[in-house]
């Protein structure tokens, strides 16, 4: 799998010699709890492995505490990690000077936190165009520009008026827009929506998964909110006291939790809407008809329901020329029914 970001091995303690932490075999099998009662030190982060595809929108999951924020700002090292190794398009940036970090923050990532961190004395026009401006881009270049991602992001028009004069919503469409001003290789979302009220919230991540169609970026996002992470997310990593629980698409975590905590994550989920053909088809029997019509496993089942129930009869799944398996209305119904 080409990769932007790999993560190894990567821990963040917090605390008196957090070093001695991810190195100690004992301590390393401390539960969070019994690690802070026994060094005075917090794993924020343990032990975390994952890729990021170029492209995709890859969710950091989890309840308050569990690390999320943490472990993203390891990513930039907005915070130092302790251990491990993050590779950033093929570079180890964990080995980054200051110099080199800070090229990196001003041209390859970008970040949209939940408290828009606007300037309020800037109109909307100068808040987008400021990452531009830190890199020495000219005026009418950075106007230009500006200009380019506030009408992206549905903002044309008031490109005049300072951030109190906006509702939270069209705040944080000018984060969005400050954040792409930039042309960045990675978008990171720190719970960005997660103060707006739920119609405008739902409106925002409609506005990620357009411009996400629009300009294709790679996107880090962190919410608690497992909605949010299911409809966004290509694939959701779930934390738990800074380990991961489960990292898969929506359709792995819903078909096949990977242990309880999972599984009451994902209990009120509509399966329909997230459960692919892959997780319901089975073997065709003996006697059955193959020359029904064809889908592919990664079809969500209430957009197979219709041509399913019309077929009359089996469905065959099929990937790359493979028969992986036939789909009649009992799979379909079962899963609608809940089971
Ligand atoms: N600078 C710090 N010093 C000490 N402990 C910290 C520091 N930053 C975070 N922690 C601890 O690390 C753990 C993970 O915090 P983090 O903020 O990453 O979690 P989170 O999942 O992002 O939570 P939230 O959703 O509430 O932001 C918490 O126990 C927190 O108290």
């Amino acid at each position: 799998m080409t990769r932007v970001i790999s993560v190894r091995d990567l821990w963040k303690v917090f605390g008196p010699k957090a070093a001695q932490v991810p190195a100690s075999t004992d301590l390393c099998a401390l539960s969070r709890r019994e690690l802070l009662d026994r060094t005075g030190c917090t794993a924020a982060v343990r032990d975390i492995s994952f890729d990021v595809a170029p492209g995709e929108v890859f969710v950091v999951m989890g309840l308050s505490g569990s690390g999320k924020s943490t472990l993203v700002r390891c990513l930039t090292r907005l915070v130092e990690p302790t251990a491990g190794e993050v590779v950033f398009e093929g570079e180890d940036i964990l080995n980054a000077d200051r110099k080199r970090l800070r090229e990196l923050r001003r041209r390859k990532f970008s970040m949209v936190f939940q408290h828009f961190g606007l300037l309020p004395y800037r109109r909307v026009v100068d808040n987008v165009a400021y990452g531009l401006e830190i890199r020495g881009a000219g005026r009418a270049e950075r106007t230009r520009r500006a200009m380019e991602v506030i009408e992206l992001v549905g903002l044309d028009g008031y490109e005049n008026s300072y951030p109190d004069q906006l509702s939270g919503g069209m705040q944080q469409r000018v984060g969005l827009a400050r954040a792409l001003a930039v042309d960045p290789d990675v978008l990171f979302f720190d719970e960005p929506f997660s103060a707006l009220d739920p119609l405008i919230r739902r409106d925002m991540q409609n506005e990620v998964i357009r411009l996400h169609h629009e300009v294709g970026k790679t996107m880090v996002f962190i919410t608690h909110d497992l909605s949010e992470a299911l409809k966004l997310g290509d694939r959701i990593l779930i934390m738990r006291d800074g380990m991961t629980v489960q990292c898969g698409t929506g359709a792995d975590l819903v078909g096949a939790p990977a242990d309880d905590y999972v599984r009451d994550f994902v209990r009120d989920v509509p399966r329909a809407r997230v459960l692919t053909l892959r997780w319901v088809m089975r073997p065709p029997r003996p006697d059955e008809p193959l020359d029904g019509p064809e889908l592919g496993p990664d079809v969500v089942v209430v957009d197979a329901a219709r041509p399913v129930l019309d077929a009359g009869k089996p469905v065959k799944i099929v990937e790359d020329g493979q028969l992986l398996g036939v789909v009649t209305g009992d799979e379909i119904f079962a899963v609608l029914a809940g089971a």
